[in-house]
């Protein structure tokens, strides 16, 4: 089994790199397992050049290869907001409850036809020496009315992907995993992931 470094501290990405990239025989690391931890601003303005920027800010600290996710959700009727800003909608603190909340206030009163979105994940390969790559996937659906479901992390509890009456959270991981934005990420970077293993 090859072993990895997927640049993230969100315990629910790392969760669903294990799953994904299990079939390619490759172990994940994340950076909860590793003691040299930075902080990494994320100052970019699009979903690539934030996963680019974690990618290879950790590169260069450890000078193996590395893959990064940056990714959030683009809600219609609010001009594609939280976008880059999902983890920190409601504030630095990164609350998902919070952020979940937020989203629902500001949507309140629009019919369902007003309430489409979509999550979007950029995955960014990057190795020392070598030029960066970086991938999109997008997964579409509306905003529910209210949170359903307790799997998944994030906004999970209020999406609803298209051709499904049930949100994220109420779909197994499997079942998410199979249709998310960030598989359909992982799914374009599957030449270079089956030459690891
Ligand atoms: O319901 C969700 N299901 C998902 O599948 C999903 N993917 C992303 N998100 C949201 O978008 C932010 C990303 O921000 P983000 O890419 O900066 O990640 P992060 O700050 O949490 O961790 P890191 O990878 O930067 O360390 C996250 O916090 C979440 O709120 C998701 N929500
Ligand atoms: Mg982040």
């Amino acid at each position: 089994m090859k072993e990895l470094i997927v640049a993230t501290k969100n315990q629910g990405k790392v969760s669903e790199f294990r799953q994904m990239f299990s079939k390619y025989n490759i172990s994940v690391k994340s950076l909860l397992d590793i003691d040299r931890i930075i902080d990494i601003e994320e100052t970019g303005t699009t979903f690539e050049a934030n996963a680019i920027i974690k990618a290879e800010a950790m590169v260069e600290l450890l000078g193996l290869p590395v893959v990064a996710d940056d990714s959030g959700l683009e809600v219609d009727a609010l001009d594609g907001e939280p976008g880059v800003y999902s983890a920190r909608y409601a504030g630095m603190e990164k609350d998902d409850q919070k952020n979940t909340a937020k989203l629902l206030r500001e949507l309140e009163g629009k019919t369902d036809k007003e309430r489409t979105a979509r999550f979007v994940c950029a995955v960014a390969v990057a190795r020392p020496g070598v030029e960066t790559f970086v991938k999109r996937g997008t997964c579409e659906g509306k905003i529910a009315t209210e949170p359903q479901g307790t799997n998944g992390f994030g906004y999970d509890p209020v999406f609803i992907p298209r051709g499904s009456t049930r949100t994220l959270a109420e779909h197994s991981s499997d079942e998410k995993n199979a249709i998310s934005h960030r598989h359909h990420a992982i799914e374009q970077i599957e030449d270079w992931l089956k030459t690891l293993s």
